[in-house]
């Protein structure tokens, strides 16, 4: 009995160190990988790649490395595309490889498992297909064009909030993108008092919450080591996290689902209302057919999406504004001559008369773009890259900032010059192939890119017109507009804290904003009835 014992121990003993061995060979670079830093065994380069301002290392490396700079985290093959040519070769042309996601243990296993295939940012090849296909309907095109004045109405109201507390810019910001120009209304058609006084402080309480689980520098990095699950709760203040962050989350969504479900008479058909009427409709083919729970996972996932990087990209267009007043000028320049009134703004913006306005809004996309290494990819086969073998499973990040920074395709790359925009429709200096190359890289390429791109446009051009038709933006702070010092980033890129002070352009703007906002407030009552 005893003798049978120890043979078994010893077998379980010999079993663990074979997986502990096979484990920490595979930590080591596969054969034929692309160059990088060197990695040491068991953590790969986990060490030497910094939680934060990972960008900036990733820039040097590329210098360093070329084009594609391998990595390890821990047994993870990592890759880095450092060049805008392969993001068109391989992202864009060979889609169908490069546009699995890796998983996320922590928040497809224990927040939200189930929305594992159909949340935003883990969404499975066949739900991103299927997604956007019902999301063009909103996001893209006609239908967003209906969208436009809503976009309009409620841009009035946020400049009516400056005016009233200027101080709180950064709270009407929130409010503004979260109440009707983020994809709220769109999706549930609610404005933010159908929802209860407290959503939005919750929500955002929230989604602050799930970032943290989902940041690489707060984050357990089970998906590197998995074994770290198995650690009792007492010991893993994730899993004690997890729980709670779920109910908040789904307590959010639910608020959604429910007033979606209601009767309205709403201009525009909120897309969960549609989506539930073609669930219910025996027609419609299984595609566009979804059950209610995953559209809740569809549309709590593509909310979450936009607001977090949408409010960050507002706040550091602000924050190039006020730094370049000879910017403003030009773009109050362009809205006086359209908007053409002083004391009324026009009944519908056309955004195709303001291109400098447009320009201001790619340019500061570029310039310090939200996200720098993009939302990460993974190979669903194995696949070659100039030679190299990129084995299936590999993690792939593309280098937005350094495509978005590179000096051999923009002049100047580090000044914020929305001027470039204007010469060019990719910003290019003068003389360089532009085969394939993006006006600016911050919402990803390919099959998976953004689908809230031109939504994210209208949206803000909307704001940021009426915000330099009414104020100039003056900075009560120095200004640091340096990646490394004036911004916070590990997975977005934020600008640090800074002061701004939105000052009236006319004597008597007081009455005229109350009285666009009156009218404003009829609209979106008749928009959202
Ligand atoms: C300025 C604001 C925004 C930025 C910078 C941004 C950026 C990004 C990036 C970099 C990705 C990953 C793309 C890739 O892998 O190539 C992404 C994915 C996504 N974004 Fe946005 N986004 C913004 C706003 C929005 C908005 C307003 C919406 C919806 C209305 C939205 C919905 C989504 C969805 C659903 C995905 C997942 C797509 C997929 O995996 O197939 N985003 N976004």
């Amino acid at each position: 009995m005893a003798l049978a014992l120890s043979l078994g121990l010893l077998s379980l003993a010999g079993l663990l160190v074979y997986h502990a061995v096979v484990w920490l060979l595979s930590t080591r670079r596969p054969p034929n990988f692309p160059p990088g830093p060197p990695s040491i065994l068991g953590l790969g380069n986990l060490h030497n790649f910094p939680r934060e301002n990972p960008f900036l290392t990733a820039a040097e490396w590329a210098k360093q490395y070329g084009p594609i700079t391998g990595l390890k985290f821990g047994p993870t093959n990592v890759i880095v595309i450092n060049d805008a040519k392969l993001v068109y070769e391989f992202i864009v042309k060979r889609g169908a490889i490069f546009s699995g996601r890796p998983k996320r243990h922590v928040a497809q296993e224990h927040v939200l498992p189930e929305g594992r295939d159909m949340y935003a940012i883990f969404l499975s090849n066949d739900y991103s297909r299927r997604l956007r296909t019902i999301t063009k309907e909103f996001l893209a095109g006609s239908g967003l064009g209906q969208l436009a004045p809503m976009h309009q109405a409620s841009a009035t109201g946020l400049v009516y909030d400056l005016l009233q507390s200027g101080d709180k810019w950064r709270d009407h910001i929130a409010s503004w993108y979260v109440a009707v120009t983020a994809p709220v209304a769109m999706i549930s058609g609610a404005q933010l008092h159908d929802l209860g006084d407290n959503w939005v402080r919750d929500y955002n309480k929230v989604q602050h919450e799930f970032e943290d689980l989902l940041d690489p520098a707060t984050a357990p990095p089970i998906d590197i080591f998995p074994i770290l699950q198995w650690v009792p709760a007492m010991f893993a203040e994730w899993k004690r996290k997890a729980p709670v962050t779920r109910k908040a989350l789904l307590k959010s969504y639910g608020a959604l689902m429910a007033h979606a479900k209601k009767p309205h008479n709403n201009t525009i058909q909120p897309l969960a209302t549609k989506l539930l009427q073609r669930a219910a409709d025996p027609k419609t083919p299984p595609e566009g057919r979804f059950s209610e729970q995953e559209i809740t996972m569809l549309m709590g996932g593509t909310i979450d999406a936009a607001f977090d990087s949408s409010v960050v990209v507002f706040q550091t267009l602000m924050l190039a504004l006020a730094a370049h007043p000879e910017v403003q000028r030009a773009a109050q320049a362009e809205i006086d001559g359209v908007f053409a009134s002083e004391t009324e703004l026009p009944e519908r913006i056309d955004l195709d008369r303001l291109p400098y306005v447009n320009a201001c809004m790619t340019e500061s996309l570029r310039w310090r773009p939200v996200s720098t290494l993009g939302l990460p990819r993974e190979t669903v086969a194995d696949e070659q890259m100039l030679g190299y073998n990129i084995p299936k499973g590999t993690m792939v990040m593309i280098n937005m900032w350094l495509m978005n920074m590179d000096p051999d395709f923009y002049d100047e790359p580090d000044r914020f010059m929305p001027e470039r925009y204007m010469r060019d429709p990719v910003g290019a200096k003068a003389g360089v192939s532009q085969l394939g190359r993006k006006a600016v890289y911050t919402f990803g390429a390919g099959r998976r890119e953004c689908p809230g791109k031109d939504f994210v446009y209208q949206s803000m051009c909307m704001a940021v017109s009426q915000i330099l038709w009414a104020f100039d933006v003056v900075p009560t702070t120095k200004l640091d507009l340096s990646p490394s010092t004036g911004f916070t980033s590990s997975v977005v890129l934020k600008p640090n804290h800074f002061g701004i002070k939105f000052v009236p352009r006319r004597p008597d703007l007081g009455a005229v904003v109350a009285e666009q906002k009156r009218k404003a407030d009829v609209l979106l009552r008749q928009i959202l009835a």
